[in-house]
C-alpha cells in the first residue's frame, strides 16, 4: 500500500492511501481520517460512500466531518465512487462508468472486469483497513451521500450485523424506480437480471426489514428530489413501522453545503451506536 499523502487534523491524520485492488482490478485510493485516540488502539470507523462524480477527495475536503469524528474518537474512511483509469470500461454519461459504481458487482459486459465495488465496500477495503491501521472491525458503521446513500442503506440492510447504523444525506431512496439509477444499475447488472431487494432499499425495507438507527436528512430545495424519491423511503419506514428519523431540512439543496451543515448531526448519531 502508498501512502498518497498524511497531514495533520484535529489532532489525528488525515491520510490518503492507494492499494491493488483485487476486487476491482485497478489500484484504489482511499481517505481516512484517524482520530488521536488511534496512536493508542483501535478505534470505530464510519464509513461515507460518496456520490456521482465524487472521488475519495469530495468529502474528505467538503463535508467537515473530521472535527466530530476527533470529537468522538472514531474513524472516518472516504473510498472512491468507482474503479478508474487507463483500460477501465467508462461511459459520457456522469452516471454510467467512471465516478458511478452505484455499489454494485457488475455482471455484464463490459463492466464485470472492474465494478465490483459492492464486494470492494464489503469485503476488501475492510481487510485493508484492519490490517494496515488501527481500526477496530466489530465496531462499524456507515453513511453516505446520494448514490452513496444508497449504497449505504442498501449495504447496512445487507449486513445488519455488521453496521451499527446507518445514515444518508438525501439518498436515492428507490434505484428500481429513479431516473439516475434504473439505467446503470441495468447495465451492470442486465435489465430484468437485478435483485432488487438487495439493491433497492424501499424494496429491501420492505421485503427483510431492518431494525438498525437509521437517520435520513432530505433538503425540500433539492435539484435533484425527483430522481431520490424521499417520499418513497419515508413510505416504506411508515409500512414497516421503523423507529428511524427522516428529516426534511428547508430549503436545502444537494451539495456539501447542507451535508456539512448536519454532519455533526450524523456522526453523533453513528458514535451512539458504536458506544452503545
Ligand atoms: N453531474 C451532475 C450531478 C453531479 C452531482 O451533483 N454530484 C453530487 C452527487 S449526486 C448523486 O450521487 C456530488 O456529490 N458532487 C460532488 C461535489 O463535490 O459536489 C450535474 O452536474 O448535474
Amino acid at each position: 500500500m502508498e501512502t498518497v499523502s498524511e497531514n495533520r487534523c484535529y489532532n489525528g491524520v488525515q491520510g490518503v492511501y492507494r492499494h491493488a485492488s483485487e476486487a476491482c482490478g485497478c489500484d484504489m485510493t482511499f481517505g481516512l481520517f484517524l482520530p488521536e485516540e488511534a496512536t493508542l488502539g483501535p478505534v470505530p470507523v464510519l464509513w461515507y460512500l460518496s456520490g456521482l462524480t465524487c472521488t475519495h477527495e469530495n468529502a474528505m475536503t467538503k463535508a467537515g466531518a473530521q472535527q466530530w469524528a476527533a470529537e468522538q474518537g472514531i474513524a472516518l474512511v472516504f473510498p472512491d465512487t468507482s474503479p478508474r483509469g487507463e483500460g477501465i470500461a467508462d461511459d459520457p454519461m456522469y452516471n454510467l462508468g467512471t465516478g458511478a459504481g452505484f455499489y454494485v458487482n457488475a455482471t455484464e459486459e463490459p463492466w464485470s472486469k472492474n465494478y465490483r465495488m459492492w464486494d470492494y465496500i464489503a469485503e476488501e477495503l475492510p481487510r485493508v483497513l484492519t490490517a494496515n491501521f488501527a481500526i477496530d472491525a466489530e465496531r462499524q458503521s456507515i453513511c453516505g451521500h446520494s448514490m452513496g446513500g444508497h449504497g449505504a442503506l442498501t449495504l447496512a440492510m445487507a449486513y445488519p450485523e455488521r453496521y451499527a447504523a446507518v445514515s444518508a444525506f438525501a439518498p436515492i431512496t428507490h434505484p428500481s424506480q429513479s431516473d439516475w439509477a434504473r439505467k446503470p444499475i441495468h447495465a451492470y447488472l442486465g435489465e430484468g437480471k437485478v435483485d432488487w431487494t438487495r439493491h433497492d432499499a424501499c424494496l429491501s425495507l420492505r421485503a427483510n426489514g431492518y431494525a438498525g438507527p437509521m437517520l435520513i436528512d432530505q433538503g425540500t430545495g433539492d435539484q435533484f428530489i425527483d430522481a431520490l424519491m424521499p417520499e418513497a423511503l419515508a413510505a416504506a419506514m411508515t409500512e414497516i413501522r421503523h423507529p428511524g428519523f427522516f428529516r426534511m431540512q428547508k430549503g436545502y439543496d444537494h451539495s456539501y453545503f447542507f451535508i456539512s451543515t448536519f454532519m455533526e448531526d450524523h456522526v453523533a448519531f453513528h458514535a451512539e451506536a458504536l458506544y452503545r
